[in-house]
Order: structure tokens, then C-alpha cells, then sequence
């Protein structure tokens, strides 16, 4: 049952809804976790359709940076004098639905504030600070964000170079960008929205350095919004996507504030200079920990978009024939159409369930640090790197694939496509260029396989990765035993994979060393087969973490369908990673066409129920910003309407005769008249 049947709507679309073997209903209350919080997400989009200063004006594919930057800005204030009216303000969740009704993903004013300000201050601060900080952030009261990228070192934190220097006369630190690669660079919302910034510098005290650690810092007058003296600041230019965000540069020169402005919770500085140090060296990476975890989610989402649009225009196009003289098809009745898309969506469903496990995970490690406890945090830093890495490029390599899946009209920004992809991409980049996050898994799977290799664990080792010291099943793969049902092979298989690329990379890392290569001349020369081992690891987990996920479906038509999606995402990732599986013979050639055609199969299972599949994550139509995703169908004379809104067809006045009334307009007729003797 598609609850979205409409009269009205292009039948094209309406008869897929009618073929649902499912009701989208029951699977939108999982995807959102509930019911309720399904119902609360529609009440909130019914009130953001009614308040037409949460709109845009007009397409923002039509607006210069300059006019999206102040259509977010003046949006957001719209927003935020709405909200206690629209939402339950206190909670995260309502909030973070609300803006992204309204706003999207691209960003605004406050975006990196609201993302981070709060959970950065609470992990890093200690009682007194967050007295006096917090408040004010919750309240807007001021505007922050997280600057700790700089021109010359994003990834290498150990080399920062903004220098904070303890003077135990006054009782200040000293913030300095001692060169041209010491400014700070890219922070969101710092070129010209905020005030404030959680900074990372290094911290000297009596000449030594106790490495990067975090401050405080005011950098705006909350009056005139001038930089304050010794600090220098700017918007870092257009990007490749998120242009609505004024990612931004920082300077300072000299600039004094207070000792208690470092955030105190897990290190402190006394006033005589002494210093603590705290539980663990890595606490103040705790902001990258968390947003790498709800990150997830989001890439999953962002796929289902992209999903969602290139499905529903794929039964809406139609283009050539399969039965010639049977008439024009819907190009998703092509095998090529379905294995391009369905296996996105199949992602998509396995990194939101694969999200859901990893946030509440990093809560829990969350409270745990809290109260000084921080045994899982190297498993979760670990295995939330790998993921990050794993799905942001999944997700993006899924995206374009959508897009492209649209033909010609994937590439106008009427499909919304381009503008998803360029914001989705930067994913594979923030929070952790993705190989060197792959590489921050690697070192930790290296343990796990020294422990193998020499006799097992030496204490319980984490859930996560308890199969490595499980002895194999079989020592063949049986991915083809008709009784599989509850995919324990296919498991078995990706473990195998796991298991032997990872055992893999640790020999030839201890053959390198044995050679004589230094440890890190060792690892930089097996980094390609360190990278191998973490995505391999990180497919096993997701495998697992959407096998569960469908096992505890209890409705049985959506459990069905769900189960052929599961199956779909589990043999089109054998047939990815056929080569490592059979190059040690554990998989044969037999088996991985049986793998294809059980894609193959499935495609063709999964395709009437696959605009109900897409319609069930109850995306809005002001969401998607799709002229082609579409929920009602009516794709070609939206088109045009968006064409003909284009400020090029205002008036009729031809751009080269406008440039031929001026002088270099008038030289390059004679020119052109020379040239073609007209
Ligand atoms: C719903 C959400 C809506 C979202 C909307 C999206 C909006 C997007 C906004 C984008 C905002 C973007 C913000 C940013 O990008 S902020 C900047 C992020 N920067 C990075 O991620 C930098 C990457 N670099 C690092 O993380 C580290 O430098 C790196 C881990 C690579 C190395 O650190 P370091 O050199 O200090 O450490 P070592 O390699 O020597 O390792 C030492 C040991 O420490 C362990 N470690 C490292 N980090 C952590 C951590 N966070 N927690 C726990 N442990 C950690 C590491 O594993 C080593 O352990 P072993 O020695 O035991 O192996
Ligand atoms: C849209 C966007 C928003 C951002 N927002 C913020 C923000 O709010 N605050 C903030 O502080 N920062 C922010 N950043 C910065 C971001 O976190 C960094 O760009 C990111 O961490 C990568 O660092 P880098 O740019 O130094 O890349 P580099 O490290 O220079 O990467 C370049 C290449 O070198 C490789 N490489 C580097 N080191 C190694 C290594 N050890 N081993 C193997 N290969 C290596 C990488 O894999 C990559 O291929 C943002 C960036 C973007 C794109």
C-alpha cells in the first residue's frame, strides 16, 4: 500500500504506486525511528509549506553567491522566530528537521553553531566555563565555530601552527599565526558570520610545547561585528559546493586572552603555569569523533535523495523500446537502469542502519568520558574513521551515479542533482581526508592482526572486531547453499575477506620491517593494502549491522521487501569484491556468477516496488529541490516552467548585441565582417 496515491498526479508514477507489495507507511516509521517521530517530521514540513518567508524567493539555482548568502541569512532569522511556534525548540532532533526543511544542506550563518558549538563546549569544558558559555550559546547570544584547519595542515594536527603562549605574569595566553601557513582555513561560518571560535593551538608554556589544545576566543565586536585588534578575517572565496557557507581565514597577531579561556575540562593550565594533562592525549579530537559518528547518517540520507529522484524520474522518462512495436518504455524497465539505481538505494537502507548503531555508540562514549571513563574510545575513533571514509565515498560515487542515470536532464540543476552531489562530495574531505581516515582504521586492525598472529587477544577484545579470532566455518565459500536465509555465508565471506586482507597488509608491513625498513617507511610502502584491509572491515560491518536491522522487521510484507534489498546490497558487494575473494581461491567462478545473477534477479524483484521504496523515506518536494524527483510525476512542464524562470529570458535582448554597443563590441563586428565578407 503507497500511501502517496494521488489523483492528479502523473499516472506514469500513480501505477507504480499501486504495484507496492508493502506500506510505505510502516517503513517510513523505521527509517525515522517510530511513528511519532514520522508524524512530527510531516507536522513540521506542513509548517514550513505554510510560511512562505521559510521559502525561497526563487530557485537558488538561479541566485549569485551573493543573494543565496543573504536568502540564508534572512531565512534563518525567519526560522529562528518561528521555532518555538513550529517546533519543540529544546530538541535536537526537531531542530536539526526544521532547518533542513528550510535551509537544505548547503549551509548558512549559523550552520557550523548550531552543528558543533555546543557539543564541542560540553566535551571540553570544564563546570564553570560551560556556566558561563553554554547559555549563551544556546541563547544565540553569540555565533561560533570550530577553527582548527589551517592553510598549510589539515590532517597533520601534531603540526598546527597557531600558537597559544602561557604568561604566568599576566595570566594570558598569547594567540599567534606565527607564518603564512599558520592562518587558519576553511572553518564554516568564519569568513564573515561569527564571533567566536573554538581555536586549536599549540600550547607553549615556559618555552615548551604541550601540543594542540583547545580556547576560547572572541574575535568579532557583538556591536559593530568589526574583527577585534590583532585579528584578521575573511570569507576564503566560491567552492565546489556549499557556497551558501562563508567558510572562512583567520589571522592573529599578538592577541591576549584570558588564562581560564582554554577549555579546562580534561587538561589544565594553573597560574603559575603548571600543567595537567588529561586522561587521554586525544580528548580534544573528541568534536571530530562526534560529528564523523551523525555523519552517517546523513550521507545515508543524502544517497536515499539522490535515490529518490533519479527512481522516480526513471518511470516518468520514457525512451526507446525492449519489444519493438510494444511502444516506448519507462527507462527504469532497463537491467542497466536498475543496476545503476537499486543498489544505491540498497546502500542507502545499509548506512542508515550502520548510522544509527555508530550514534548511539558515540553517545555512549560520550557519557563515558564524562565521567572519566574512556575504554571504548579508541574502538569508536577507529571504526567511525573507516566508516566515514567508506560511505562518504560510496555516497558520492552513488550520487553522480544518479545523476547521470537522468541523462540530459541530470545535468541541469533543475534535477538537483549537480548541487547534491557538490555538497555530498565534501564529505570525502571534511572531518578527515578519507584515505587518511581509512589509514587511522588500518592502525588499529594492525593490532588486531598482531594479536592474531601471536596467539589471540590479550584482553576481550571489542564486538566490533571479535570475528578476526573466530576460527572460520569454512574454508570455502558456500555464498551459493540454497539455505542461507539468514545470510550467515554471505557474512562469513566478507569476514573471510576481512580476515585475509587484513592479515595481508600486517605480513607485508613485518616483512618490510624485517628487511629493514623504519615502522613508517614500512607503513607508507603497504598503505595501499592497509587501505584495502579498512574498507573490507568496514563492508563487513555495514553487512552486519543491515542484517540485523532487517531481522528485527516485524511487519512481514516490509521485512520482504527489505530482505530482497538486504540480498541486493550483499551480492552486488560480493561481485565488488570478487577479486580479493577469489584470488586465494575461496571463492570460485561459479559462485560469483551465481552472485550476478542473484543481482540480477533481484533487480528485477525489486523494481515494482521501487518508487514505493523511495516514496516511503517521505522526502518533501521542497527537500529534493527536483524538478525531476518530482512526487507528483509532472517532470516536462515543470521543466519549462523552471527554464522559463531563468532571469536570461526576462526580456528578448540579444547578450551579443548588448556587447556590440560598446567600443570593443564595435571592433569585433568590423572584425567579424573582415573576416566572413559580410
Ligand atoms: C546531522 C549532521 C548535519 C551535518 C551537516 C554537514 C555539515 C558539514 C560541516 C563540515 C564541518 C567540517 C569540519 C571539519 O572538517 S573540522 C576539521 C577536521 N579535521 C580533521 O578531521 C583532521 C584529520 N586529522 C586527524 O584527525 C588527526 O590528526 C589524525 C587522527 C589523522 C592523526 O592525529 P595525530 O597525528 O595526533 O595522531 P597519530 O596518528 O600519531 O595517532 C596517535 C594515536 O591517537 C589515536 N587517535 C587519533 N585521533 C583520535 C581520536 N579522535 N580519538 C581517539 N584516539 C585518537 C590514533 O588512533 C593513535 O592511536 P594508536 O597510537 O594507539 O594507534
Ligand atoms: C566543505 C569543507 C568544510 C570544512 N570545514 C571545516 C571547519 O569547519 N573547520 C575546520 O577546521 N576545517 C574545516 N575543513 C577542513 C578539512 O577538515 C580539511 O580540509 C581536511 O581535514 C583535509 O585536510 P587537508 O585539506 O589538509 O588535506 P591534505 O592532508 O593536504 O590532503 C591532500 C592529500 O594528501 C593525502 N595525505 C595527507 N596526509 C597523508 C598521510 N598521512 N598519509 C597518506 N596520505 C596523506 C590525502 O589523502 C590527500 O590525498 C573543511 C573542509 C571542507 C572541504
Amino acid at each position: 500500500m503507497n500511501r502517496y496515491i494521488q489523483v492528479g498526479d502523473n499516472t506514469n508514477i500513480t501505477e507504480e504506486r499501486q504495484k507496492a507489495t508493502f506500506d510505505t507507511e510502516v517503513l517510513g516509521s523505521i527509517i525515522y525511528e517510530g511513528q511519532e517521530r514520522l508524524n512530527r517530521r510531516r507536522e513540521i514540513a506542513k509548517y514550513v509549506e505554510e510560511h512562505q518567508d521559510l521559502h525561497d524567493p526563487k530557485p537558488r539555482a538561479f541566485m549569485t553567491r551573493l543573494e543565496a548568502i543573504e536568502n540564508a541569512s534572512r531565512k534563518i532569522i525567519a526560522l529562528k522566530k518561528h521555532a518555538e511556534q513550529a517546533i519543540n525548540a529544546s530538541d535536537p532532533s526537531e531542530n536539526y528537521l526544521f532547518q533542513s526543511f528550510v535551509m537544505g544542506g548547503e549551509g548558512h550563518p549559523i550552520a557550523l553553531h548550531d552543528l558543533l558549538t555546543a557539543p564541542v563546549l560540553l566535551a571540553n569544558c570544564d563546570d564553570e566555563q560551560l556556566d558561563l558559555w553554554l547559555p549563551k550559546a544556546l541563547n544565540y547570544e553569540l555565533n561560533a565555530t570550530y577553527a582548527q584547519t589551517e592553510l598549510g595542515h589539515g590532517t597533520n594536527l601534531k603540526d598546527l601552527e597557531t600558537t597559544a603562549t602561557y604568561d604566568t605574569k599576566t595570566e594570558e595566553f598569547i594567540l599567534n599565526s606565527p607564518t603564512i601557513t599558520s592562518l587558519k582555513w576553511w572553518p564554516g561560518n568564519l569568513g564573515k558570520s561569527c564571533d567566536h571560535v573554538v581555536l586549536q593551538a599549540q600550547l607553549y608554556i615556559h618555552g615548551k610545547c604541550y601540543g594542540a589544545h583547545l580556547f576560547w576566543v572572541q574575535i568579532r565586536d557583538l556591536n559593530t561585528h568589526k574583527p577585534l585588534p590583532g585579528i584578521t578575517v575573511g570569507d576564503i572565496g566560491p567552492k565546489f559546493g556549499m557556497n551558501t557557507n562563508d567558510n572562512g581565514f583567520l589571522k592573529f597577531d599578538h592577541v591576549k586572552i584570558p588564562r581560564r579561556h582554554m577549555m579546562m575540562k580534561h587538561a589544565q593550565v594553573d597560574p603559575d603555569g603548571t600543567y595537567h594533562a588529561p586522561i587521554h592525549a586525544k580528548l580534544g579530537y573528541s568534536s571530530m569523533l562526534y560529528l564523523r559518528s551523525i555523519l552517517l547518517g546523513l550521507f545515508a540520507m543524502n544517497l536515499a535523495q539522490s535515490a529518490a529522484v533519479a527512481i522516480r524520474y526513471s518511470v516518468i522518462r520514457r525512451q526507446g523500446e525492449i519489444v519493438p512495436g510494444e511502444g516506448e518504455v519507462k527507462i527504469l524497465d532497463y537491467q542497466t537502469q536498475q543496476h545503476r539505481l537499486l543498489p544505491q538505494l540498497a546502500r542507502a537502507f545499509a548506512f542508515l542502519a550502520t548510522g544509527k548503531f555508530i550514534r548511539e555508540m558515540c553517545f555512549k562514549v560520550m557519557q563515558d568520558i564524562r565521567s572519566g571513563e574512556v575504554g571504548l574510545l579508541a574502538d569508536l575513533h577507529a571504526i567511525s574513521c573507516g566508516l566515514k571514509a567508506t560511505c562518504s565515498f560510496q555516497m558520492a560515487l552513488g550520487i553522480e551515479q544518479c545523476r547521470m542515470a537522468c541523462g540530459g536532464h541530470g545535468y541541469s540543476l533543475a534535477s538537483g542533482l549537480p548541487q547534491l552531489y557538490s555538497l555530498a562530495v565534501g564529505g570525502c574531505t571534511y572531518e578527515g581526508e578519507n584515505m587518511v581516515m581509512l589509514l587511522q582504521l588500518a592502525r588499529y586492525l594492525m593490532k588486531v592482526a598482531n594479536d592474531v598472529r601471536n596467539g589471540g587477544p590479550k584482553e576481550e577484545p571489542s564486538e566490533i572486531v571479535q570475528y578476526y579470532f573466530r576460527p572460520a566455518k569454512s574454508t570455502t565459500c558456500l555464498i551459493d547453499q540454497a539455505y542461507d536465509t539468514n545470510h550467515q555465508y554471505v557474512l562469513d565471506t566478507f569476514e573471510h575477506a576481512s580476515k585475509r586482507a587484513t592479515l595481508a597488509a600486517y605480513d607485508k608491513l613485518q616483512g618490510l620491517k624485517q628487511k629493514g625498513l623504519s615502522n613508517e617507511q614500512a607503513w607508507n610502502e603497504t598503505a595501499v593494502e592497509l587501505c584495502k584491509a579498512s574498507r573490507a572491515h568496514c563492508r563487513t560491518f555495514i553487512a552486519r549491522m543491515f542484517v540485523e536491522q532487517v531481522q528485527q522487521i516485524a511487519d512481514l510484507p516490509v521485512k520482504n521487501v527489505m530482505n530482497d534489498l538486504l540480498e541486493l546490497y550483499l551480492f552486488y558487494e560480493i561481485t565488488e569484491a570478487a577479486t580479493t575473494l577469489m584470488e586465494d581461491g575461496y571463492m570460485r567462478g561459479q559462485q560469483l556468477r551465481f552472485a550476478r545473477h542473484k543481482v540480477y534477479s533481484l533487480l528485477e524483484k525489486i523494481r515494482p516496488n521501487a518508487v514505493s521504496l523511495v516514496d516511503s523515506f517521505d522526502f518533501t518536494d521542497r527537500q529534493l529541490e527536483s524538478v525531476l524527483g518530482r512526487r507528483d510525476g509532472h517532470v516536462y512542464e515543470n521543466l519549462l516552467a523552471w527554464a522559463q524562470s531563468s532571469p536570461l529570458n526576462k526580456d528578448d535582448i540579444d547578450c551579443i548585441y548588448s556587447f556590440f554597443t560598446n567600443d570593443l563590441g564595435n571592433f569585433m563586428l568590423i572584425f567579424y565582417r573582415y573576416q566572413y565578407s559580410l
